[in-house]
């Protein structure tokens, strides 16, 4: 057991028990125990009492065990259908609890776990200076058409390990050294010949409210459908490419995918090489907690497998990324690392075999114990991610992708885009799948794919967003970023082009202006970017990587620059011929709004402060002749000569001003 890891312990255990600690920072409206009168006060302070010592499960009376139940269920809740108990501590309160005291609370915990309609699993015990406290896990058991998620990104460099390490915790069987538990999850051909992963795949596997694996193949194949009915918690794991010339998917499964973790791999005889500080810096820069698996244990030497221990602990230690290393050894360490990971400071590290066997338990434990860091707030307006699309025979055309805020259910209508002129279409949700299985809803943090109607899979793009109307969505060409150049082998200067991640956008963008003349390595600047292709729904505070080649970049989009869309533009021109039209009390008809020239009378309408060629007393000179044609056009009206006028007007102030600016 390392130092790092009594550094954590230290920590877990001076927490308070999570139920009485939430009681604490609740507010006045939502605190169940607010008092209604002086004396209700006088009350409160008992119970709560109560609620804050570690013997609260020990004997409550009536009203403080429903005042658990719900405070209980609001946890529970909160951490979309699980929580962990920790039974024996209290605020100011010498941890631990007698045998007697602990057997009646666990008596409690149980039978308040039964009435919620949850499992209560003991995940450790241990002694304490006045006892034992022990942790439980309460979690909600199985519906049919729901479960929790959780998203796993495996990435490493080549060979070390990624897909046979999937395919043994996803089937069930053990490899062989040469190759046989990745077969199962290959997808193309080529993958099969050469063993090597070049697409972003999923591969799920399901827990049960106990915490056991559901995943049962037959005939070496997984029924998703299965897994999903019979499994409170599914992990799916989004399998990255390891080589190098994958990086553009490797990346685009790292931010298109919306990870809740980063499962690095590292092959023990290897060590860190390769791909593998690239893949870690891209999940440090993309602020995803990461978990280290260090794999083939049972073909290296021991000398091999401490060198590359060492190697990797000064690599997380580094500057550069400011981890707590933890090597997980036992079930105790994997509760630890576990309830305090999504810290993001902390990086457990497993040390397994794919062949033996070896410590796999440790791994699925820690798995199950895993939540997602995506909060789920049904009320918020929906916001989906497209990271692929299908046509699918019989069925038409499907997206798929991440719900990342929001409630979408069956039949809602959501708004599809932005398309080329950065519109947005309202689009209706014919049918929704999770993991392949049909559901009525997904809630924020949830994959899910959709049938839509009436669209065509040609004018859907990865990248693209489904939102919900109250948003009023508007796309951008340009963005600004606060970057930090990882990597340049000279320098980046204005014009410079390469492709941003960011979300589930994957596009080329030009830099337009920044706050540097020339960007080197290690530089940090603000730079404004614009799409070359199309414009994109983007928000502020999302996390970007800008890279090309060997350049890297990474930051934050700390402004938006909103396009405004032909449409918008036309709204503009129609609310004002609106306001002219009442501001001169005339009924607005379709005659009377401006409209946009032909192309063939664009050049007469060219507004005439603008300058395209020639001198600008030339130009005024053209201009006044055109106002006057236009005016003698529509002869004798008197508008028209009022606008010969007002153009000669423009035309002298815009020779004085060009004399203005010569002299
Ligand atoms: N002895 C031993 N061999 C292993 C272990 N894990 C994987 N292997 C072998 O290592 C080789 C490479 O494993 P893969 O799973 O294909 O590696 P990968 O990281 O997915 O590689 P890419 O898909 O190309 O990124 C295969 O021949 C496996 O059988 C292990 O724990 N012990």
């Amino acid at each position: 057991m390392n130092g790092e890891i009594q550094e954590v312990k230290a920590e877990a255990a001076s927490k308070v028990n999570p139920l009485q600690r939430q009681s604490d920072e609740c507010s006045e409206e939502d605190n169940l125990f607010a008092p209604d009168d002086d004396f209700g006060a006088f009350e409160e302070d008992a119970v709560m009492g109560v609620m804050y010592r570690k013997t609260a499960l020990v004997s409550p009376t009536e009203e403080e065990y429903d005042q658990l139940l719900q405070r209980l269920q609001i946890r529970i809740d909160e951490n979309q259908g699980e929580t962990i108990f920790i039974v024996g501590v209290g605020e100011n309160d010498v941890p631990g609890l007698c045998e007697e005291d602990m057997e009646a609370s666990v008596a409690t915990l149980r039978s308040l776990a039964e009435t919620l309609g949850t499992e209560c699993v003991l995940l450790r015990q241990h002694p304490e200076k006045a006892g034992h406290i022990a942790e439980y896990l309460l979690r909600s058991r199985a519906h049919e058409d729901d479960f929790m998620e959780v998203r796993v990104a495996v990435v490493g460099n080549v060979d070390a390990g990624k897909s046979t390490l999937l395919g043994v915790l996803t089937h069930g069987d053990l490899d062989n050294g040469r190759g046989l538990a990745r077969q199962k999850l290959f997808r193309h051909k080529h993958e099969k010949e050469s063993g090597r992963t070049s697409s972003v795949g999923n591969d799920i596997l399901g827990f049960d409210s106990c915490g056991n694996v559901v995943n049962k193949p037959e005939h070496g194949h997984l029924d998703w459908i299965k897994i999903c009915q019979q499994a409170s918690k599914v992990i799916t794991f989004i399998d990255l490419a390891g080589h190098e010339k994958y990086l553009k998917t490797t990346v685009f499964g790292m931010t298109g995918h919306a990870p809740d973790f980063s499962m690095l791999m590292v092959g023990a005889n290897a060590g860190v090489v390769g791909m593998a500080k690239e893949h870690l810096g891209l999940a440090l820069a993309l602020n995803v907690p990461v978990f280290v698996v260090v794999t083939k244990i049972d073909m290296c030497p021991v000398n091999v497998l401490q060198d590359t221990l060492k190697m990797l602990q000064r690599i997380l230690k580094s500057p550069g990324c400011r981890k707590i290393p933890v090597l997980v050894q036992s079930m105790d360490d994997v509760v630890v690392s576990a309830t305090n990971f999504t810290s993001e400071r902390m990086c457990p590290i497993f040390q397994v075999s794919n062949v033996t066997g070896e410590n796999l338990d440790l791994m699925k434990m820690f798995l199950n114990l895993l939540s997602t860091r995506l909060v789920s707030d049904v009320t918020a307006p929906a916001e989906f991610q497209i990271d692929d699309t299908f046509s699918v025979p019989g069925v038409g055309t499907v997206v798929s992708g991440t719900t990342l805020r929001g409630l979408i259910r069956l039949n809602d209508t959501l708004l599809l885009g932005p398309d080329a002129l950065g519109q947005f279409l309202p689009i209706v949700i014919k049918s929704i799948h999770r993991k392949r299985m049909p559901v009525l809803e997904v809630r924020g943090g949830q994959t899910a794919s959709f049938s839509l109607k009436k669209i065509k899979r040609s004018q859907i793009r990865k990248g693209m967003m489904m939102l919900s109307p109250r948003l009023e969505p508007t796309a951008c060409w340009e963005f600004e970023g606060e970057i930090l150049v990882l990597h340049h082998p000279t320098t980046i200067s204005v014009k410079y082009q390469a492709m941003v991640h960011v979300g589930s956008v994957r596009q080329t963008a030009t830099i337009i202006c920044m706050t540097k003349e020339h960007l080197r390595t290690g530089d940090k600047a603000t730079v404004r970017f614009r799409f070359i292709k199309n414009p994109e729904y983007l928000k502020k505070d999302m996390r970007m990587v800008f890279r090309e080649g060997r350049t890297k970049a990474v930051g934050t989009i700390t402004h938006i620059f909103p396009h405004v869309s032909m449409a918008a533009a036309q709204n503009t021109r129609q609310n004002r011929a609106a306001k002219k039209a009442v501001e001169s009390n005339h009924q607005l008809r379709p005659q009377n709004e401006p409209q946009k020239p032909s192309k063939r009378n664009r050049h007469r309408n060219r507004p005439y402060h603008v300058v395209t060629s020639g001198t600008a007393e030339e130009q005024n000179k053209e201009n006044t002749a055109t106002a006057t044609a236009t005016a003698t056009a529509s002869v004798g009206t008197a508008a028209a000569a009022a606008a010969a006028t007002a153009a000669t007007q423009t035309a002298a102030a815009g020779t004085v001003a060009a004399m203005g600016a010569a002299s």
